[in-house]
């Protein structure tokens, strides 16, 4: 992904009917009948998007909603100047150029809480899955094999379980599993608050060496990026059980392969992949297909009805709110503006590069109309600042206008 110039030139955007979305990626209904609700324009697809489809598909768009299959980069940001928001109906927002994003104007929110309890369910179950060879007995009872053995099957009680990022899922997972009787470690770039009797490892080699089961809930960062490597999945304890349901990036998969081939980890249970397909009909392959005590799942950590519904809803609520009244609460992307909409006073919502004087020529402009600023909040990042203004009067077109000409002027709209 690259860092995009700053969009040029700006036009004020004027929404002229209904606000239009598109939810791509079986967006939960939840989403879509929020949406109407609130009057918006909906068009829902099953599918992700391609790039050059998403270039196309985009234009005219306000509202873009997309799970974790869509990527959206900069030149479809470009094709796009009337785009509003971006919903990343998810946890994850990688598949996101998150800076040109921004230096577009447009803010992206996702769904920081409502899956996760449904991926630290799926990883308990993995837990105790691995621990008793469950997806190799059942293949056997399938084909018609009945071998009743107890050899390499463990009960979890007293084993170690440790966590690798201590987030809203792996400090949930960190709680459940101590109270199925696990020991649980964790290790974290940030210092956490240790949850339970939970501790946290001096380093990450410390909790590869003394865990029994490894799991990853990081996100896909650079650092990051093949954090378990050859070397790292060496260190864990010879027939630990390595879990996988944060991002494919994130373990060397051929060295994974290569590791449990030969015999130093007892099993693994991966959901995400470092290249998965785009839709239910396309194929798969990954190295681990075939090998023993492995669970291979199509990245349904998160996919549940319960979690889906309230992502649907938590994730269409940010984008009605932002549409609204311009509340930037929660974007992953954009500096935080809350402000209640202000009865008789008219909201003008600018973006523009951070650079001095520009408040001084957007107040120029308003008192150059004879125009009363009620009330105005500026809030800014290294590279943009995001104003909310109410006046007093009905002036918002020739001041967006007038905003719009102005060389340091990126996105400005109207909302009342
Ligand atoms: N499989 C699925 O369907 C599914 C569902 C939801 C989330 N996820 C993935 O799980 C990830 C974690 O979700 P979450 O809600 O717990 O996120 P979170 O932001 O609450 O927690 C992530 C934790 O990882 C830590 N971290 C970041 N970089 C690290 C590093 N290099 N080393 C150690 N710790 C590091 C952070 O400090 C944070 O505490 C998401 O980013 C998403 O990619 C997958
Ligand atoms: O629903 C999805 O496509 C992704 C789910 C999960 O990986 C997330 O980031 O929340």
């Amino acid at each position: 992904m690259s860092t995009s110039p700053f969009p040029s030139p700006s036009t004020p955007i004027s929404i002229e009917g209904p606000p239009k979305v598109l939810l791509l990626e079986n967006i939960h209904p939840s989403a879509e009948e929020m949406f109407r609700a609130e009057g918006f324009e909906v068009e829902r697809l099953k599918v992700a998007l391609k790039p050059e489809e998403l270039e196309q598909r985009i234009q005219g768009v306000h509202v873009l909603g997309i799970r974790s299959k869509t990527n959206v980069w900069e030149p479809a940001l470009a094709k796009a100047p009337n785009l509003l928001a971006i919903g990343a109906f998810c946890i994850g927002t990688n598949q996101v150029d998150l800076k040109a994003a921004n230096r577009h104007g447009t803010p992206v929110f996702n769904a920081p809480f409502s899956n996760t309890r449904s991926v630290a369910e799926l990883v308990i179950a993995e837990i105790i899955m691995l621990s008793r060879q469950l997806v190799d007995r059942n293949r056997e009872v399938h084909a018609g094999q009945w071998r009743k053995v107890a050899l390499g099957s463990y009960e979890v009680r007293g084993k170690t379980l440790g966590i690798i990022g201590y987030g809203h899922i792996g400090s949930q997972l960190g709680v459940l599993a101590e109270s199925m009787g696990m020991r649980v470690i964790f290790h974290d770039v940030m210092t956490k608050l240790p949850l339970g009797n939970t501790r946290a490892t001096a380093t990450l080699d410390e909790l590869l060496a003394s865990s029994d089961f490894v799991t990853l809930h990081v996100p896909a960062t650079a650092s990051t990026e093949k954090m378990l490597g050859e070397a790292e999945l060496a260190r864990m304890r010879k027939g630990a059980y390595l879990i996988n349901a944060s991002r494919g990036t994130v373990v060397d998969i051929e060295a994974l392969a290569r590791t449990i081939r030969s015999g130093h980890i007892g099993g693994a249970a991966v959901d995400v992949y470092p290249e998965e397909p785009e839709t239910n009909s396309d194929g798969f392959t990954t190295p681990l297909q075939g090998l023993p005590n492995v669970i291979l799942t199509p990245h349904i950590g998160g996919s549940t009805e319960e979690a889906q519904a309230s992502i649907g809803k938590e994730v269409a609520t940010s984008l009605i709110k932002f549409v609204k009244s311009g509340a930037t609460t929660g974007a992953v992307n954009f500096p935080q503006v809350e402000a209640p909409l202000i009865p008789k006073t008219h909201r003008i919502l600018n973006v523009h590069r951070n650079t001095p004087g520009v408040l001084r020529d957007i107040n120029r402009i308003v008192s150059d109309l004879n125009a009363n600023i009620h009330a105005q909040v500026l809030s800014t990042d290294a590279d943009i600042g995001y104003l909310l203004m109410d006046l007093d009067q009905n002036v918002g077109r020739p001041v967006c206008e007038a905003i719009a000409g102005l060389k340091t002027d990126i996105k400005t709209r109207i909302v009342t």
